[in-house]
């Protein structure tokens, strides 16, 4: 568990607490000197949880900064503290989610923008407290306080400890293959919400064309041309089954113009610097014919 060289029960009123671009827990209420206090602690907070974090997923570098949530407009952090722990209590776990705008594919492989999509970010739960159900109940605060439900939710790289919670707390297994880190279960694209996302998602729907082409400004579309719209039947007379699709797709990247947008929209964030390979979302992705850095819209927040 991570204690701290000050007592934290004054931020942690509440076993969980939200921290979002003003680096103060929801809860705060003091002076400007106790409100100068809080934010230097709750950045120290912030930024040993994420170096944790980051350290048991094997990146390089941490995803979660206090410089990074104060420089971000719609993320938000929650922590897991257990007050009463030692003197000064311990801090055992963080969830960063987020929206974001991400270009997608949906089941039948037709891109799809979706505005202010729901997504998670980062979770750590301390090594001495996994699997005792504490992230669980981060992750359920969470789902309550933003009003989000599981399916709903895209993940940002997920690690393998990560997947094996989301199937087992909320029977999330089957996925839908995309082209850049993120992991979208079944069920994100369902019903007139989904067509949202969430309360705050938004999905541009595709535009047909008379011949049936899916045209929009996506980085998908930038990088793989347009996608055929019609009937699944006629789609498949057409281009095969969506692997020669992709193999379509993949000679199209090797056009010299297209290479050139590919470095020009060549990802940052999590995409930023190299990792280790031999997570499940790896294998997810490497089985799905598309390549986890061909880009399709979002920033991701570090190379997982
Ligand atoms: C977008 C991203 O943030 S990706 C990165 C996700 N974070 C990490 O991988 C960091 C290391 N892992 C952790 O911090 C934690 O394991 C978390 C946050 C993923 C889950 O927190 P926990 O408190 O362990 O979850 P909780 O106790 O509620 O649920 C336990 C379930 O999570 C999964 N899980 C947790 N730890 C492990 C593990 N070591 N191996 C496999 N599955 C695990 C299992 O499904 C487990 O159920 P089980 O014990 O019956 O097999």
């Amino acid at each position: 568990m991570v204690d701290f060289r000050f007592d934290i029960k004054p931020l942690f009123p509440q076993p969980i607490i939200k921290v979002t671009s003003n680096l103060l827990p929801h809860t705060f209420r003091g002076d400007r000197r106790q409100c100068l206090d809080a934010t230097s602690k709750m950045s120290e907070i912030i930024d040993r949880l994420g170096q944790l974090s980051a350290t048991s997923q094997g990146l390089n570098k941490p995803v979660t900064t206090a410089q990074r949530l104060r420089m971000s407009e719609n993320q938000t952090i929650y922590l897991l503290a257990d007050p009463e722990a030692g003197n000064n209590g311990c801090v055992i776990g963080l969830l960063k989610v987020g929206t974001k705008d991400l270009y997608l594919f949906d089941e039948k492989g037709q891109t799809r923008k979706m505005e202010q999509s729901p997504s998670i970010l980062d979770f750590y739960v301390h090594e001495t407290r996994q699997r005792a159900g504490l992230g669980k109940r981060l992750f359920e605060t969470m789902l309550s306080e933003e009003q989000w439900t599981p399916p709903k939710c895209s993940v940002d790289r997920p690690s393998e400890k990560l997947l094996a919670f989301l199937g087992k707390h909320y029977g999330l297994v089957r996925t839908i293959p995309q082209a850049n880190n993120f992991v979208l279960y079944e069920g994100f694209f369902n019903d007139a919400a989904s067509q949202n996302g969430s309360r705050n998602g938004h999905a541009d729907s595709p535009q047909r064309t008379k011949n049936g082409l899916h045209i929009t400004n996506s980085p998908n579309t930038q990088l793989f041309g347009a996608t055929y719209l019609g009937d699944e039947a006629d789609h498949q007379k057409r281009f095969g089954r969506r692997n020669s699709n992709l193999q379509q797709q993949h000679q199209h990247l090797q056009q010299p113009s297209l290479l050139q947008q590919i470095t020009q929209i060549s990802p940052n964030g999590r995409y930023g610097a190299p990792r280790p390979t031999c997570s499940m979302a790896e294998i997810i992705h490497s089985g799905s014919g598309s390549s986890s850095k061909s880009g399709g819209g979002g920033s991701s927040e570090s190379n997982r």
